[in-house]
């Protein structure tokens, strides 16, 4: 079915101007002026601010973590996601050593294919590098198009990989062509610290910050960085929470490695004393990195404005707190890591960042959905409006207001990290190629009709994937 959207404003990275937007076939056909429309559906976006759907590259949805597994699914997540404005995601795929890489990647198939509601993408974690699973990765590379690789430096004893693994992985994917992304905490480290402040009788949710300093993330940024110059190969790294990390990636980018990062937004909003919140209250803050101090904000946002970020990710690993988060109420090394956050990532950014003019509009769309589309290998099908791109769209009424919280949000979690925050700016109708998923703020999508992506391979040369916005607005 064509479709036309008239009367709004498009904005992309680097433009805004009003015109109109023909649909056909799941694509954006024509872009302009008085296009033919007959037989198309008019949608009229007066007032509204007419974004490409926003790609979330950080989500863990269905995922067992600390003997448990998250509340959200690849329906629930990606339902909250499209009402929130997120029309692509990439989600992390876990291998573990008894099985093949084939065979974790074919479980994540059976978790998202028939739920999905949005497009999806998985990277693949690597907890060991060895002669089995490096000889099989370059062919799920191709065949699968997973080209982006995860490896986390903390989580001992479950996800932790060493440094020869971390190595292995960088010198694979420069010669497959994948992206590495890195969760950069010295996991040994922490894990002495907690078991110190667990033997002198630390139980409580702060003693979780307390016991993964900011250090701790800088030294695994740091190492990160130097591993995968040595190897030549390109590194991400994923939820950066602190300017001991945004400090070593933005000297690297001076030094020209090729180093990206991503922060959350949990990062740029809450801040450590969250975690002090009485009668248990602070485990809703619990995930890795932990909250810092309030000063780390402005660090964040200034590197995101700066180009030194490139990403908003969500880290979506939702947990209920009257369910999950319990687990750790004698223990604060037992409460599930994560936070509940895809479904607010897109407009809080608005609102906090181009309102409160930390950031431009065009720096939003570029931060919300552009970069993570080019750096995972999926611009210009996905992150942009322009004629062949795929009709991912969001319209926005840039001065709606709302305030969040659990009672109204979509995601399948008790509570809000972000309650009571007000939010100037929200989704009103979500289209993925082509197809309303949200109209008007109701969810009308079908189940399971998320497409799964195959993505390029990392920078192919087609996409200039540094690029800085240039216009203002
Ligand atoms: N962030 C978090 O606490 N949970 C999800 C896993 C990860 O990203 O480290
Ligand atoms: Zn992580
Ligand atoms: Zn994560």
């Amino acid at each position: 079915m064509k479709k036309i959207i008239t009367n709004g404003t498009i904005v992309t990275a680097t433009d805004k101007f009003e015109a109109d937007i023909l649909i056909e076939d799941e694509k954006i056909v024509q872009i302009g002026y008085d296009l033919n429309s007959d037989g198309a559906e008019v949608i009229d976006a007066t007032g509204m601010y007419v974004f490409p759907g926003g790609v979330d590259p950080h989500t863990h949805l269905d995922m067992p973590f600390n003997n448990t597994v998250t509340d959200d699914d690849f329906e629930t997540g990606t339902i909250a996601a499209a009402y929130g404005g997120t029309t692509s995601i990439v989600d992390f795929c876990l291998s573990t050593p008894d099985k093949t890489l084939k065979e974790a990647v074919q479980t994540w198939h059976e978790k998202a294919d028939d739920k999905a509601v949005i497009d999806y993408g998985f990277h693949l974690m690597i907890n060991d590098a060895n002669d089995a699973v490096l000889e099989e990765l370059p062919q799920i590379i191709d065949s699968e198009g997973i080209t982006s690789l995860k490896i986390f430096l903390a989580y001992k004893k479950e996800f932790q990989a060493d440094d020869k693994t971390l190595f292995k992985t960088f010198v694979t994917a420069k010669e497959s062509g994948a992206l590495v992304m890195v969760h950069c905490e010295n996991g040994d480290v922490i894990d002495y610290l907690v078991t110190k402040a667990l033997a002198e009788g630390h139980t409580e949710p702060i003693y979780h910050a307390l016991t993964r300093p900011p250090q701790a993330e800088g030294e695994a940024t740091g190492r990160a960085i130097e591993l995968a110059a040595m190897a030549d190969s390109q590194l991400y790294v994923v939820h950066v929470t602190c300017a001991e990390a945004a400090n070593k990636i933005a000297e690297a980018r001076a030094k020209g490695y090729k180093v990206w990062g991503e922060t959350c937004p949990q990062y740029l909003l809450l801040d450590q004393t969250d975690l002090e919140k009485p009668d248990f209250e602070g485990a809703k803050y619990v995930w890795s990195p932990p909250l810092r101090e309030k000063w780390n904000q402005d660090v964040l946002w200034n590197a995101l404005k700066a180009g030194q970020l490139q990403t908003l990710g969500s880290d979506q690993c939702s947990f209920n707190f009257n369910g999950k988060k319990q687990l750790g109420r004698n223990d604060f090394s037992k409460i599930p890591n994560g936070g509940p956050f895809i479904e607010d990532r897109f407009s809080v950014l608005y609102s906090e960042g181009v309102k409160k003019g930390r950031i431009t509009l065009n720096q939003f769309v570029d931060i919300v959905s552009t970069q993570a589309a080019k750096l995972f290998g999926l611009f210009p099908q996905k992150g942009t409006i322009a004629v062949g791109s795929d009709a991912d769209i969001v319209l926005f009424d840039p001065n709606k207001e709302r305030v969040i919280s659990a009672e109204t949000h979509h995601m399948n979690v008790d509570y809000s990290a972000l309650e009571g925050m007000k939010v100037v700016g929200e989704p009103i109708s979500v289209l993925v190629r082509g197809e309303y998923v949200i109209k008007d703020k109701q969810f009308v999508g079908k189940q399971g009709s998320g497409k799964y992506l195959k993505r390029k391979k990392f920078n192919q040369g087609e996409v200039e994937i540094d690029t800085v916005p240039t216009t203002l607005s």
